[in-house]
């Protein structure tokens, strides 16, 4: 099978990015040139990962990294360690990536990798030599100037340090800008780690605004408690709004008065769960809090965790995607047409890239900014794509997703062109 065949035969998130896609193209008349680069992943690579155990036993895992598109700079996008990633998985998060460069107006194509494993399962030692041997398959398309992954799914700081010295021993200099979200020992800059929820938080508030709600403090459920759903609860309670329900794979907890989210990761840290909370109740399962009647979800865990099934429950008024891909395309039309206030992931969640894009910059001009700088920035840059997303979609009568994937779109087309279509 070729890749323009199985491209043709996805399911799954995939076929949300391509159809996201397609949609796009035919709003914005691409000519079928152009249309077929810009749908078509530029670079793909599958490679073998052994996974030697501590007990000396040896697995062979796979891992991908995919280059979507390369016409404005460098891939960029992060790496996923989970047991659900495959080929078309990675495929449909490089593709967002492209999107969500172009609409931030950052100089990076897209591109994203993953590795099919279960972080939980192993050791931190067993993670080390994992990631040592999955760089030193993707080694040869990643760099500072190519390609420059980031913390995803199952993936951290400490993971990113490990690239950097597994990329750095093997071209035998150091080498900090292969990746970004790094720690502040190693050149990482003040604020990524929380950034994703930065900006999540930053453009729930505008959109909270835009729908009228923004006399009172709002009411609110996160799905998902990993980096960016533990960090948008904090900074949603820091803000003085109510998170009554939060989620993880275990299940979820709920206080009408609102969770005290500090504590609630003083006891996920000490337990690995939010289940068994003290100061809530718990709800049947995890998805239950996707149709609870607040005024702002946060769906900042995996994809299509809301689709055709469970989308009619949805009561909040406005819906802001942390994670990537979580609501699939129709469900995402049906809250639309529903008057939903749907900020899509490519605007929503791109906060991390943007810091990551600074911790580029800082670490060209060797000079690093304090954390309120960043955030400044930060803000700045959420504000200027939200104002554009917004004023798009109010002059061509579409929801948020269209336009903010039409701007995205027509961006790297036009870079295409002006390159000569070979990216
Ligand atoms: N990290 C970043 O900077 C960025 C991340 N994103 C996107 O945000 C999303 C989350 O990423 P991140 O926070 O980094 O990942 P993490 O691995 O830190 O956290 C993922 C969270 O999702 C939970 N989860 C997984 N599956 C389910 C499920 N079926 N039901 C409920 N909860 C579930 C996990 O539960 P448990 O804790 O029990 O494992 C965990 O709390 C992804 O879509 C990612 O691509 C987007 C932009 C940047
Ligand atoms: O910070 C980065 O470079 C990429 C983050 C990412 O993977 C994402 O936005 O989905």
């Amino acid at each position: 099978m070729t890749i323009l065949d199985s491209v043709e035969s996805t399911t799954g998130p995939y076929e949300d990015a391509l159809s996201q896609y397609r949609a796009s193209a035919e709003r914005l008349s691409l000519e079928p040139g152009v249309r077929s680069v810009l749908e078509h992943p530029r670079r793909e690579m599958s490679v073998a990962v052994p996974l030697l155990r501590d007990d000396g036993r040896l697995e062979m895992l796979t891992g991908y990294r995919v280059q979507h598109n390369l016409a404005r700079g460098p891939g960029k996008g992060g790496i996923r360690y989970s047991p659900l990633v495959d080929l078309n998985e990675v495929r449909a998060l490089a593709m967002w990536m492209t999107w969500k460069c172009a609409l931030l107006d950052i100089p990076y194509g897209g591109a994203k990798g993953g590795v099919t494993i279960d972080p939980a399962a192993c050791t931190a030692a067993e993670l080390e030599r994992v990631t040592r041997n999955f760089v030193s398959g993707i080694g040869p398309i990643i760099g500072p100037d190519t390609d420059i992954p980031a913390p995803d799914i199952g993936t951290d700081e400490r993971t990113m340090a490990w690239i950097m010295d597994a990329f750095s021993t093997s071209a035998g200099r150091s080498v900090p800008g292969v990746v970004t979200g790094k720690p502040l020992a190693l050149g990482g800059s003040q604020g990524r780690v929380s950034a994703t929820a930065h900006g999540v938080v930053h453009v729930a508030g505008l959109a909270l605004h835009h729908a009228g709600l923004r006399h009172r403090p709002a009411t609110a459920a996160v799905h998902g408690f990993g980096n960016v759903g533990a960090w948008t609860a904090s900074l949603l309670h820091e803000k003085g709004h109510s998170v009554v329900a939060v989620a993880d794979r275990f299940g979820a907890v709920f206080n009408a008065s609102g969770l005290d989210i500090p504590d609630l990761r003083r006891h996920v840290a000490e337990t690995g769960t939010v289940l068994g909370y003290r100061e809530a109740e718990p709800l049947g399962c995890s998805d239950d809090v996707l149709s609870l009647d607040v005024d702002l979800l946060i769906p900042a865990s995996v994809e299509r965790v809301i689709h055709d099934g469970n989308v009619r429950q949805v009561q909040a008024t406005v819906v802001v995607e942390g994670a990537n891909g979580p609501i699939t395309t129709a469900a995402g039309e049906f809250l639309n047409e529903a008057g939903v206030v749907l900020v899509p992931d490519s605007l929503a969640n791109a906060g991390g890239v943007v810091v990551s894009y600074f911790e580029w910059v800082q670490a060209q001009q060797g000079l690093w900014w304090e954390a309120d700088e960043v955030r400044g920035r930060l803000d700045l840059r959420m504000t200027q794509a939200w104002e554009q997303v917004v004023s798009k979609a109010a002059a061509d009568g579409t929801g948020l997703r269209a336009a903010a994937t039409d701007i995205a779109v027509a961006r790297v087309a036009e870079a295409c062109l002006a390159r000569g279509l070979g990216h």
